[in-house]
């Protein structure tokens, strides 16, 4: 087995705690979310630079996803779902009352494990988000597909099938299709929960590049099982175990030298 070691970049260390308020993206505080009556989340507090990538990490069920749909408001669809606590976007806090949850979502793209293209041409899937916001002019549209299938590393593939079914597509292809149609509306976060866990090996190193490509532009929010993966692909990364965020620190702290126990235990193997 590869060793997590081998797959550390140099990243650029940024100081979590006291990060400045114009390098933060997004401040999360004292969050506690409760299904029903089964609290989820535990007082999580954390700030999450911009244009960087920021994994979270931990073993099943600990709250992961649970953390990343809080970022856009994605837990208001489940019922008997509650938060108390703060998730600020540029200082701004996502749960006020007069946000535009439709709005918000526009601004904090979400991606998730299956690829879920529509049931529509390749070219229909990535202006979808366009024509909602009611752009008809075919050249500003053209632009538009043309950009965020570069920017997904597909447009080389797909640029003569365009009107081609997105079914027709590798799942690997799918999936840089529904991050290009993510990206198309220039959102400024992106949410990625688990993008590769259906791919093969060789699309996830695709979209692993592409993820890194991406945060010049984006602030990226991958949640991963995978820790060879957070290492390969992202600049801090956060441990969570049953609901609390137990260590969040630059990546390659975090895999080399773990300030907690529980974080030691799980990156090397010992439970999870
Ligand atoms: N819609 C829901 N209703 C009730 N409980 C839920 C719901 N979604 C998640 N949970 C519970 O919240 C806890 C955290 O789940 P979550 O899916 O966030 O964990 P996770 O770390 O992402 O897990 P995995 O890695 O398996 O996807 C779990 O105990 C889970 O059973």
């Amino acid at each position: 087995m590869i060793s997590i070691e081998t797959q550390l970049r140099d990243v650029q260390r940024v100081d979590l705690a006291n990060l400045p308020e114009e390098d933060t993206e997004l401040s999360i505080n004292q969050l506690n979310l409760y299904y029903a009556d089964k609290q989820a989340l535990f007082d999580i507090t954390m700030r999450i630079p911009k244009n960087q990538v920021t994994a979270f990490i931990g073993p099943s069920g600990c709250g992961k996803s649970t953390l990343l749909r809080c970022i856009n408001r994605m837990n208001d669809l489940v019922d008997d779902c509650r938060i108390d606590g703060e998730v600020l976007l540029k200082q701004k806090n996502i749960y006020a009352k007069s946000v535009d949850v439709a709005a918000l979502r526009r601004n904090i793209g979400m991606v998730f494990q299956r690829p879920n293209p529509f049931p529509k041409s390749i070219y229909e899937n990535v202006i979808y988000g366009l024509r909602l916001q009611g752009i008809k002019d075919k050249r500003v549209l053209d632009e538009a597909a043309e950009k965020a299938l570069r920017a997904a590393a597909l447009w080389k593939e797909v640029k003569d099938r365009l009107n081609d079914s997105a079914f027709g597509l590798s799942g690997g292809q799918q999936q840089r299709l529904v991050i290009a149609r993510a990206i198309a509306i220039e959102p400024q976060v992106l949410l990625l929960d688990e993008p590769t866990s259906a791919l093969d090996p060789i699309s996830t190193l695709t979209v692993e590049e592409l993820i890194t490509s991406l945060k010049e532009q984006y602030t990226v929010v991958i949640v991963t099982h995978n820790m060879q993966q957070a290492a390969r692909v992202s600049d801090q990364t956060a441990f969570m175990y049953m609901g609390e965020l137990i260590e969040y620190s630059d990546t390659n702290s975090l895999f080399t030298t773990p300030s907690k126990k529980q974080t030691e235990d799980y990156i090397t193997g010992r439970y999870g």
